[in-house]
């Protein structure tokens, strides 16, 4: 600002403030009266007003901007509850081009869930079988000092005729190698374990009170028999997924603006589409046995319910030019270590749109400790209990019932504090599976006795599931206001998931965005 004329100027000041372009221009005349000179500071300190005025409004509008396009959810729940597929429905749904993109890639997670399928089925018939964990019979609190329960005793249970696993096992043996291959397709060698082996299913591994995992779970070995594959946070391997042999590197991927297939790997000899062609035969014809079936089933080993089941689709998914469907991708089975992100954005009439940011957790019990930095920021949490799993026990810990974990993880998710705020969604989830396996006469009763003797059916259950998840939220919420938002899904049904989905979309931009004026 110009200095008034009444002030001492030593001859150093004046020289630099005329040497000053902007000063000179700036300078107070040198014959202002008192009157000009007051109105010239008022016009003055009036103008730095507004241009203080204007630069903090648009510092607001930058953080409001900021803060205003951006939803973040987050997807939670144990190993195996359905997170990655149902973020998968939600990339089929906002991103179709790039979701068809990515669907080649997925043939080698598909050809392995398939080849585990059957070396599962191998091991099972086999006269030494790798023990099944029994289910747990009653349902209290997975604590510290929960009794080991046994594993499901398969010795009086004879295994199919010796011969016969013998005839399998030869026929079948190409497919030893063709998974070791398939693991190392998907593994990248410059990356650190890109895709691996999960936990072995451990029966003497510590059982921790906290449904958020502990530190020693984290260091969990790694093993082959009974093992998952786990996909890393980087999704490099879509990129390798594709080629073998020398198709290595070339057509990746497919072209996501001409939605044009790669096609010719069938001439490549080193592909997997011929081991698979020539085992086809006798792939079929093992899941088509009967003794098999039946050792199976009195060893209470359920492939249908398991996860990346396609021993249905063996004549299909074997065939040499195969290209996976859309419903195949969803039902691909890779376990998820790390957290992935997935954003998208969501037009609204004419503006701009919203960014939304979804992210995908690892739901193990090691991978949970890395759940809680996403809790800071987050808009709403898509909370998956798959609510078939009432008879099952978690992969990582034999002890714990999976229903029990996860209404533990359902308690320590509403009663956080930090999340008090947060809209939560609970997706009561595998409602196909929850039917077929009432149907099957699969009692919860025998499982969860606190369900007496109501009635066995699905509609009786699935209301007592709601209620007791229900329940729980009420008693432990920080925040009494909180409205809870229950959906029976089955993710991988797609048009009913797709119009959950709409529905959930419309609760957190109604709801939790109304604060800060999105809509
Ligand atoms: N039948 C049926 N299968 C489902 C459903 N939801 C998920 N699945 C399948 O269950 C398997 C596990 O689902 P994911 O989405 O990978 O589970 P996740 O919660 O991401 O598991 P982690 O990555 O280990 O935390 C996949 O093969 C899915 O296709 C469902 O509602 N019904
Ligand atoms: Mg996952």
């Amino acid at each position: 600002m110009a200095k008034p004329k009444s002030e001492p100027t030593t001859p150093q000041t004046r020289r630099r403030s005329l040497s000053d372009p902007f000063a000179a221009i700036l300078a107070p005349p040198p014959n202002e009266s008192q009157s000009d000179r007051d109105r010239r500071l008022k016009a003055e300190a009036n103008a730095k007003k507004i241009s203080d005025n204007i630069d903090e409004l648009l510092k607001q509008e930058k953080a409001d901007k900021k803060k205003k396009q951006v939803v973040k959810v987050l997807l939670l729940g144990q190993s195996e509850s359905g997170k990655s597929t149902t973020l998968k429905q939600f990339q089929l749904m906002h991103t179709p081009a790039a979701f068809a993109a990515e669907r080649i890639a997925w043939r080698s997670v598909i050809y392995l869930n398939l080849v585990r399928s059957i070396i599962r089925i191998l091991d099972a018939v086999s006269p030494t079988p790798t023990p099944e964990p029994a289910p747990r019979q009653s349902i209290s609190s997975a604590s510290s000092d929960s009794p080991d329960i046994p594993s499901n005793d398969f010795s009086n249970v004879p295994p199919i005729p010796q011969a016969q696993y013998e005839y399998f096992k030869t026929v079948l043996a190409p497919l030893f190698g063709l998974e070791d291959k398939l693991i190392g397709a998907l593994s990248a060698p410059d990356e650190d374990e890109a895709v691996r082996l999960g936990p072995l299913p451990s029966k003497s591994s510590s059982s921790s009170t906290s449904s958020l995992g502990s530190a020693k779970e984290k260091n969990a070995t790694n093993g082959k028999v009974g093992g998952e594959f786990t996909l890393h946070t980087t999704n490099n391997w879509k990129k390798k997924a594709f080629s073998f042999g020398s198709f290595r590197g070339k057509h990746a991927m497919s072209n996501s603006a001409t939605g044009d297939i790669p096609t010719g790997w069938w001439e490549d000899p080193e592909d997997p589409c011929h081991v698979l062609g020539k085992c086809r035969g006798a792939m079929l014809e093992l899941w088509g046995d009967g003794d098999v079936r039946s050792v199976l089933e009195a060893r209470r080993v359920r492939l249908e319910e398991s996860s990346g089941f396609y021993l249905d689709e063996i004549d299909r998914i074997t065939a040499m030019r195969y290209v996976p469907t859309d419903d195949d991708v969803l039902r691909a089975r890779l376990k998820t270590i790390g957290v992935v992100e997935h954003s998208f954005l969501l037009s609204r009439g004419t503006s701009r749109g919203v960014e939304w940011k979804i992210y995908d957790v690892g739901g193990a019990r090691n991978q949970r400790q890395a759940w809680a930095p996403y809790f800071e920021d987050v808009n709403a949490i898509i909370f998956l209990a798959p609510v078939s799993a009432f008879d099952l026990v978690l992969a990582e810990d034999s002890r714990v019932n999976r229903l029990e974990d996860s209404l533990l993880l359902w308690k320590s998710v509403v009663s956080n504090k930090l999340l008090a705020g947060v809209n939560i969604i609970l997706f009561l989830n595998k409602c196909d599976l929850l039917q077929a396996k009432l149907d099957a006469g699969v009692r919860l009763n025998d499982h969860m006795v606190s369900y007496g003797d109501r009635p066995n059916d699905y509609d009786s259950v699935s209301k007592y599931f709601r209620n007791k998840f229900g329940l729980l939220h009420q008693q432990y919420t920080p925040n009494k206001d909180r409205e809870l938002y229950i959906h029976f899904t089955s993710v991988t049904d797609t048009k009913a998931t797709h119009t959950i989905i709409t529905n959930v979309r419309d609760i957190i931009l109604k709801g939790n965005l109304k604060e800060i004026q999105l809509i």
